[in-house]
């Protein structure tokens, strides 16, 4: 299914996941695991490392394949779509904050910032300006036209985590974003995050160990060897 016209700000959905499994060589990492996550709430994920937190997120916006189950965004089962289609959905309504950030090196951070805006067919000079903005945001102003590699780690999680919210996605789903960042900084990024997310109705998925990180969340999951519960 074609996810249709960019949404920006509408924000149909929520996400369902439902009885997902995968197994890496021979290893069955989520095994038919399920949870609801409503419109506009935010849940935080927990868990041990190498429990398949990230695995999760990759699988919730279509980046690996599931082995069984169903997942849906908003409307439309992520498991059903083509490879050009999945591409769709992220574009227009998936904000994703790598744990690695996966920032495009040869691109400025206001550059890289713009891109969802520019694939959504934003005007250049008028996606420039929001990127600008948002950069401002997360205290990033006076560093929007460095290179990704002139940046630190803390300040390239930054530009990833602008980049993920510029097109006021219906869903964000963000692994460990404030991982790098010293408290006070955390605190900046994820009064942001809260307060984008809520101000267009977003549903955020958020994989954390921090206590500071998930204390943004309305709810408290946890995937561990018994599965995804409500912790
Ligand atoms: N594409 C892949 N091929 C093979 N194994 C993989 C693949 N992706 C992930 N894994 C394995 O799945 C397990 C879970 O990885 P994942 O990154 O999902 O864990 P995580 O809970 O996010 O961990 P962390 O908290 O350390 O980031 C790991 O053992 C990892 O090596």
């Amino acid at each position: 299914m074609n996810p249709g016209p960019p949404q920006a700000g509408s924000a149909p959905g929520g996400l369902v996941i439902d009885g997902v499994a995968k197994t890496f060589e021979d290893r069955r990492l989520l095994d038919a695991v399920s949870m609801r996550i409503a419109p506009g709430e935010s849940v935080a994920l927990l868990g041990e490392s190498g429990t398949g937190k990230s695995t999760l997120l990759n699988l919730v916006a279509g980046l690996e394949p599931v082995d069984a189950g169903r997942i849906l965004v908003g409307d439309i089962d992520v498991c059903s779509l083509s490879a050009d289609a999945a591409a769709a959905l992220r574009r227009q309504r998936i904000g994703f904050v790598f744990q690695a950030f996966h920032l495009l090196p040869y691109l400025s951070a206001e550059r890289n910032v713009a891109v969802p805006l520019l694939l959504n067919g934003a005007k250049p000079a008028q996606a420039l300006d929001e990127a600008r903005r948002l950069l401002a945001d997360v205290g990033l102003a006076s560093r929007a036209a460095a290179m990704p590699r002139e940046l630190s780690g803390g300040e390239q999680q930054r530009v990833a985590l602008a980049r993920a919210l510029v097109h006021r996605p219906a869903l964000v789903l963000a692994d460990e974003p404030t991982g790098n960042l010293d408290p006070a900084t955390a605190g900046t990024v994820l009064a942001l995050i809260a307060e984008r997310v809520r101000a267009s109705g977003a549903t955020l998925l958020m994989v954390t160990h921090s206590e500071q990180a998930a204390a943004i969340a309305d709810r408290r999951w946890r995937l561990d060897a018994g599965g995804l519960h409500e912790a």
